[in-house]
């Protein structure tokens, strides 16, 4: 039988195969507690943590300074980021503060040389994510939950959950077998977050096993890239992208495919891509072929669909 340490180095490989420094991002819970304790004896001395203090509630600084107490009795150099806010988030704080998290760890990752960011993320995690997002109607990209390997935002620096296959369970028995207390997040069980309320339905839903939700989520994130490959060929072969508009034929491609290479229209405009419904709309007036306006662009029907800026209003 695997130790946890094995079990743990085997998981980081298959994401990770680099031989520099591996960055933890630690909040001081019982799951980032674990991914600390289990990097530090997969790869020791060739790790540091960042635990980051968004000043949003009492407790931050105080769990900080005790990741950084656990990271100085093993060794491991430990840095404590405090994300200076554009303004303070008056709406949506976690989202808002997820953005900031995710900056303070390119910027602290980038100055210490470190090679991958590794977050504590897990099974259990990942099935509330699926949940929350079946539940708000999201699309294949939502759905695929968050993704095992990717980059931390604005940078080339790796982002790695090697966690995904570990239930909630087994990281809280590594942190007591080691004898810590971690630090308790009062939001885990306030019922106005869908995450608390999806948590709560699966643990009172005995046939809904979260690793098999998590399975489904990694197997709609392969779809997810496979979509992105395939609209990257159909943008190379179909889309003639000039400065001020496009042109594309969208002539019997399949209709994800369609709204992609339009959702790649703003990008590559400038103009904000829309959230929500308001695309499928778009699509369904080009093929039966009706302009349509949306987010500052317009949309031409026709043998090849154009799209361009929208004149200013008068
Ligand atoms: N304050 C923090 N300091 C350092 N790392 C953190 C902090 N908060 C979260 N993390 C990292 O991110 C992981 C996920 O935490 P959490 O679920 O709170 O984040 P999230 O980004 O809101 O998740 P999701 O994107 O799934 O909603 C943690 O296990 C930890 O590795």
């Amino acid at each position: 039988m695997l130790t946890p340490t094995d079990r743990f180095a085997a998981d980081l490989v298959a994401l990770w195969a680099g031989q520099g420094t591996l960055g933890i991002a630690v909040s001081g819970g019982p799951d980032s507690l674990a991914l600390l304790l289990l990097a530090a004896s997969a790869v020791p001395g060739r790790m540091a943590a960042a635990t980051i203090d968004h000043g949003l509630r009492t407790d931050a600084a105080a769990e900080a300074a005790m990741v950084g107490a656990v990271c100085c009795e093993r060794g491991i150099p430990h840095e404590i980021l405090v994300p200076g806010w554009d303004q303070p988030p008056a709406a949506n704080i976690q989202a808002a503060a997820r953005v900031a998290r995710y900056a303070a760890l390119a910027e602290w990752a980038a100055r210490n040389g470190i090679e991958a960011v590794a977050t504590a993320h897990h099974a259990d995690d990942q099935a509330e994510t699926l949940l929350m997002r079946l539940a708000r109607g999201s699309g294949l990209a939502g759905l695929a939950g968050v993704r095992a390997a990717t980059c931390l935002p604005g940078s080339y620096i790796a982002l790695i959950r090697p966690l995904l296959g570990w239930r909630k369970m087994e990281l809280e028995a590594v942190v007591a077998a080691a004898g810590l207390t971690p630090a308790h997040d009062p939001t885990n069980n306030d019922f106005r977050f869908d995450r608390t309320r999806a948590r709560s339905l699966l643990a009172d839903t005995d046939w809904i096993e979260p690793p098999r939700l998590a399975a489904s989520a990694a197997h709609l994130a392969e779809a997810e890239e496979a979509l992105c490959w395939a609209s990257q060929n159909a943008w190379d072969e179909r889309a003639e992208a000039h400065s001020d508009r496009v042109t594309i034929d969208a002539k019997g491609l399949p209709r994800d495919l369609q709204r992609r290479l339009l959702l790649r229209c703003f990008a590559h405009l400038g103009a904000t891509p829309p959230r929500g419904p308001e695309l499928g709309r778009v699509l369904n007036g080009l093929v039966s072929g009706s302009l349509a306006t949306l987010g500052g662009l317009q949309f031409l029907p026709g043998d090849r669909w154009t799209v361009r800026r929208a004149p200013p209003r008068n």
